[in-house]
């Protein structure tokens, strides 16, 4: 397989956060890229005052960065894809963008999530969509506030195909963003859709007040089940300790800039959830606790945040019922 982005121009798709730090990344690189937004007032923000106020506020873009509503326009002649739109409308906006999209192309997928309808990873989702474009993946821990600044950014480029992910992970780098290529999609993957289930716990228990130990404990043992339900559906274990696993953890559990976090902070202080950024975890938190049951896998840190969710249960309820389990091995 072979791709060309680094002659052809870049097209990302999906004028928010992440899809427009991502474009102005390739863009301030010197990379020809073409963001598609569907809103005409980001593409004229984008275009016309290097600025996309409503998902990056205050964060001066590359003059360079071009966008457009029009999606062929994006896709026609393009070297890479990158699909930066939320999980859960993955499958809906490949279907709308199909006849667009050249075929056997790969696409990039940017999204961190686990579709709540089917239980398909967004590349499995792909794949149903689009046989003949190879899916990849792009994940690791990167906020998009910091690599619309121009921080330095470390992410980890995955398909299954090892020459086609280091092709990739080589074209996408820019001196800004270093891309690690792996061959293990799945782990990838999975890494960055469970990791948000987890910030939210986080969150929750950093809103609710239970201190630093409890939030500790909570990673360190909702890892323990990212790393089962991962080894379930096939991730290998030293992708899960790497960028798009534990690095992501790192991140988004320890930080209030991770959207997931800061909902779960605002659950467990009992705030309104409604009109709240994204937070790809409240979605993934269902279908994730319904893998771990249909696989016969102990997730009770994934199970619960699902329970709190869906108001089924508080977070007192939730913190006896973790305490009061069966004493266990550490490592069984
Ligand atoms: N933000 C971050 O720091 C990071 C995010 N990610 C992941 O990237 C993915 C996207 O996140 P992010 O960019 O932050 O999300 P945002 O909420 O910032 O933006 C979502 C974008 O998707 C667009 N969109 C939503 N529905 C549709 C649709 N049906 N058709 C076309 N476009 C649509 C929105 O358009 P509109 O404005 O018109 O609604 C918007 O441009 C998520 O899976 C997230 O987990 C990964 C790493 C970092
Ligand atoms: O995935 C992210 C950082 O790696 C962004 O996290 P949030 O979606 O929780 O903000």
């Amino acid at each position: 397989m072979s791709v060309n982005t680094s002659n052809g121009r870049i097209a990302v798709l999906g004028g928010g956060a992440w899809g427009t730090a991502l474009a102005n990344t390739f863009a301030a690189a010197g990379r020809p890229t073409l963001l598609w937004a569907r809103d005409a007032e980001t593409v004229a923000a984008i275009n016309g005052q290097a600025a996309n106020p409503r998902y990056l506020p205050g964060i001066a873009l590359d003059p360079a960065l071009r966008a457009t509503t029009d999606a062929a326009q994006a896709l026609q002649g393009a070297g890479a894809i990158l699909s930066v739109v939320p999980a859960q409308i993955f499958g809906s906006v490949l279907q709308s963008l199909a006849d667009h999209i050249p075929a056997g192309l790969p696409i990039v997928i940017c999204a961190k999530g686990i579709e709540r309808a089917t239980g398909l990873l967004p590349s499995a989702v792909l794949q149903a969509t689009l046989p003949d474009n190879p899916p990849a993946a792009l994940s690791g821990p990167s906020f998009a506030t910091d690599l619309a600044r121009g921080l330095p950014t470390a992410v980890t480029v995955a398909a299954r195909d090892r020459e086609l992910a280091a092709e990739l992970a080589a074209n996408l780098s820019t001196p800004r963003l270093r891309c690690y290529s792996a061959d293990d999609l799945t782990g990838v993957e999975i890494g960055g859709a469970l990791k948000n289930v987890l910030a939210l716990a986080a969150g929750a228990a950093a809103g609710a007040g239970l201190g630093a130990s409890a939030q500790a404990a909570l990673i360190t043992r909702g890892f323990v089940e990212l790393r089962r339900i991962g080894a379930a559906l096939g991730a290998q274990g030293e992708t899960l300790m790497g960028l798009s696993g534990l690095g992501d953890l790192m991140l988004t559990c320890g930080s209030g800039q991770s959207r997931n976090f800061a909902y779960g902070e605002a659950l467990g202080r009992g705030e309104p959830l409604e009109n709240r950024p994204l937070a790809e975890g409240v979605a993934t938190a269902s279908i994730a606790a319904r893998i771990a049951r249909e696989h016969a896998i102990a997730a009770p840190i994934i199970t619960a945040v699902d329970a709190i969710l869906k108001g089924e249960s508080t977070i007192a309820q939730t913190v006896e019922a973790l305490m009061t389990r069966p004493l266990k091995h550490e490592a069984d």
